[in-house]
C-alpha cells in the first residue's frame, strides 16, 4: 500500500517535473534575451493584476494612478478623436492621425518652462504604445497593426552609445523598436525569420521597424544574413573613439566580475605595453575598418549611417537629425526632447515611450572609468591611429579620435 502510494507519488513528481521542463523550454524559445521585459509586462498586462487595481486592491504607486489616470483619459480621447473621425476616409489618413495623436502625447510642448512635466502629460506612455487600447478602433475598422522584420537595424557598435540613440530615435512617433537586444543574426539564427518577427513590435502603416544588437557589427556571418533577409535593410552605426570604447568595455566586465585583472595587465601582451593584445575582445572590436569591410561587400555605403558616439553626449540633437534625414522622417525629435543632467554628465529624456518624467538612461550606462596609466593609453592611441584613419577614408568622416 504505502509502496504503490509511493510509486504514484514519484510518478507524478515525475510527471510534474517534465512538464516544468517542457514550459521552460517553450517559455525560453518564445522569449529568449527578452524573457525578462517580456514577464515584466507580461505581468502588467495580467488581468489579476487589472481586477485588483480596478477594485483598488492593488497596492499602486502614484506614477501608476497617474499613468493609469491619464491612459483612460487618453483612450477617451482617441475614442472620441476616432468617434468624430470620418470612418469613410482611407486607413492612411486614419493611421496618419493616429500617429500624430501619439506624437502629441511622446512631444515636449508639455514640459513646462522649469523641465517639469505637467499632470496632463503623464501617461502610460507604454500602455498606449503597446497594447490593444491605441488600436481597437483601427482594428474595428478592419486595419490590424502586425509584427513587420525590420527596416532598420542599430548594428554596433558595442559601449558607443547604442542604447542612447535607440531610446533617442524611438522618441518618434513613426519609429517602433524591440526593447531588449534580440540577438538574431548572431545567436538565434537557426530559430529562423518567423521567430525573429515574432520579436518585433506591433506597428501600423508608416512606422518604422527598429532592432538593436551591437554585437552585429562584429560578427562576421551578419552581414550576408541581413543581407539575405532584406538587401534594402537600413543599418545605423554608432561609433566612438576605440580607446574609450575598450575602457567602457572593460569596465562593464569589471562591474561583473570581482577579481577582474587590471586593464592594463588584459591589453598587452607579456606585461608590456610593447605589444597590444589584439586578440583581446575590447582591444580587437576597436579595429572598426576591419568589420565595415565585410559589411561593405553586401551593403553600399550609403545603405550605412554612422553616428558619432562623442557628438550623440554633446549635442544628440545634431546627431538624431541627421539620422530622422536618413530614415525620411519628419524632424520631429529635436533638442526640446533633451535636457542636460550635470550630476550624470549625459544627455537626458523628459520623456519617452517608458516614462513620462524627466529621466536618464539606467544606472549601467555612464559609469566611472577606472584609471588608466598614460603611457598605456597613448600606446593604444598609436596602435588605432592607422586603422582610425582608415576607417575615416572608407566612411568620408573624419571623427577625430586623439
Ligand atoms: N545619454 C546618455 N546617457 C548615458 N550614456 C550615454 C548617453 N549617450 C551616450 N552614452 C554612452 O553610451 C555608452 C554605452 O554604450 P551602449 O549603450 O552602446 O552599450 S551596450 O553596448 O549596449 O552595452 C556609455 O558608456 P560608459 O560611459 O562607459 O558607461 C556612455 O558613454
Amino acid at each position: 500500500m504505502f509502496i504503490h502510494w509511493f510509486n504514484n507519488l514519484s510518478n507524478r513528481s515525475l510527471v510534474i517535473t517534465i512538464l516544468i521542463c517542457i514550459s521552460l523550454i517553450y517559455v525560453s524559445y518564445t522569449f529568449n534575451s527578452c524573457l525578462i521585459t517580456s514577464l515584466g509586462r507580461t505581468f502588467n498586462r495580467n488581468p489579476l493584476k487589472q481586477f485588483f487595481i480596478s477594485t483598488s486592491l492593488w497596492p499602486q504607486t502614484s506614477e501608476e494612478a497617474n499613468a493609469n489616470a491619464t491612459t483612460a483619459a487618453f483612450n477617451n480621447s482617441t475614442t472620441n478623436f476616432t468617434s468624430s473621425y470620418n470612418i469613410t476616409k482611407n486607413s492612411v489618413q486614419q493611421q496618419q492621425l493616429l500617429r500624430d495623436e501619439i506624437h502629441k502625447k511622446l512631444s515636449p510642448s508639455h514640459i513646462a518652462s522649469n523641465g517639469s512635466v505637467s499632470s496632463s502629460s503623464s501617461s502610460s506612455l507604454p500602455h498606449i504604445l503597446d497594447g490593444s487600447p491605441k488600436y481597437r478602433l483601427l482594428r474595428q475598422q478592419g486595419s490590424r497593426p502586425s509584427r513587420h522584420l525590420p527596416d532598420t537595424l542599430i548594428i554596433g557598435v558595442k559601449k558607443s552609445g547604442t542604447r542612447a540613440l535607440l531610446e533617442f530615435i524611438r522618441l518618434h512617433p513613426d519609429v517602433r523598436a524591440a526593447g531588449c537586444e534580440v540577438h538574431f543574426f548572431d545567436r538565434h539564427y537557426q530559430k529562423g525569420l518567423h521567430w525573429y518577427r515574432h520579436h518585433m513590435p506591433y506597428t501600423i502603416e508608416g512606422q518604422i521597424t527598429m532592432e538593436k544588437t551591437p554585437s552585429y557589427f562584429v560578427t562576421k556571418e551578419v552581414p550576408q544574413r541581413v543581407h539575405h533577409m532584406n538587401a534594402n535593410t537600413k543599418l545605423l552605426v554608432v561609433v566612438r573613439d576605440p580607446v574609450t570604447r575598450a575602457i567602457s568595455d572593460y569596465t562593464q566586465a569589471a562591474s561583473k566580475k570581482t577579481d577582474m585583472k587590471r586593464f592594463e595587465d588584459l591589453a598587452f601582451v607579456n606585461g608590456s605595453y610593447a605589444v597590444v593584445d589584439t586578440n583581446w575582445g575590447p582591444v580587437k572590436i576597436g579595429v572598426y575598418a576591419r568589420y565595415l569591410e565585410k559589411w561593405l561587400h553586401y551593403f553600399p555605403l550609403s545603405q550605412l549611417l554612422f553616428i558619432s558616439g562623442e557628438r550623440l553626449i554633446m549635442d544628440p540633437a545634431y546627431e538624431i537629425g541627421r539620422v530622422q534625414d536618413f530614415l525620411g522622417l519628419k524632424r520631429v525629435v529635436t533638442e526640446k526632447h533633451f535636457y542636460f543632467n550635470a550630476t550624470k554628465g549625459f544627455p537626458c529624456l523628459f520623456k519617452s515611450e517608458a516614462r513620462s518624467t524627466p529621466h536618464c538612461l539606467g544606472k549601467t550606462k555612464g559609469r566611472n572609468h577606472p584609471h588608466i596609466e598614460t603611457a598605456a593609453i597613448e600606446r593604444l592611441r598609436d596602435f588605432y591611429r592607422p586603422f582610425n584613419n582608415k576607417f575615416y577614408e572608407m566612411t568620408g568622416i573624419n571623427f577625430a579620435w586623439p
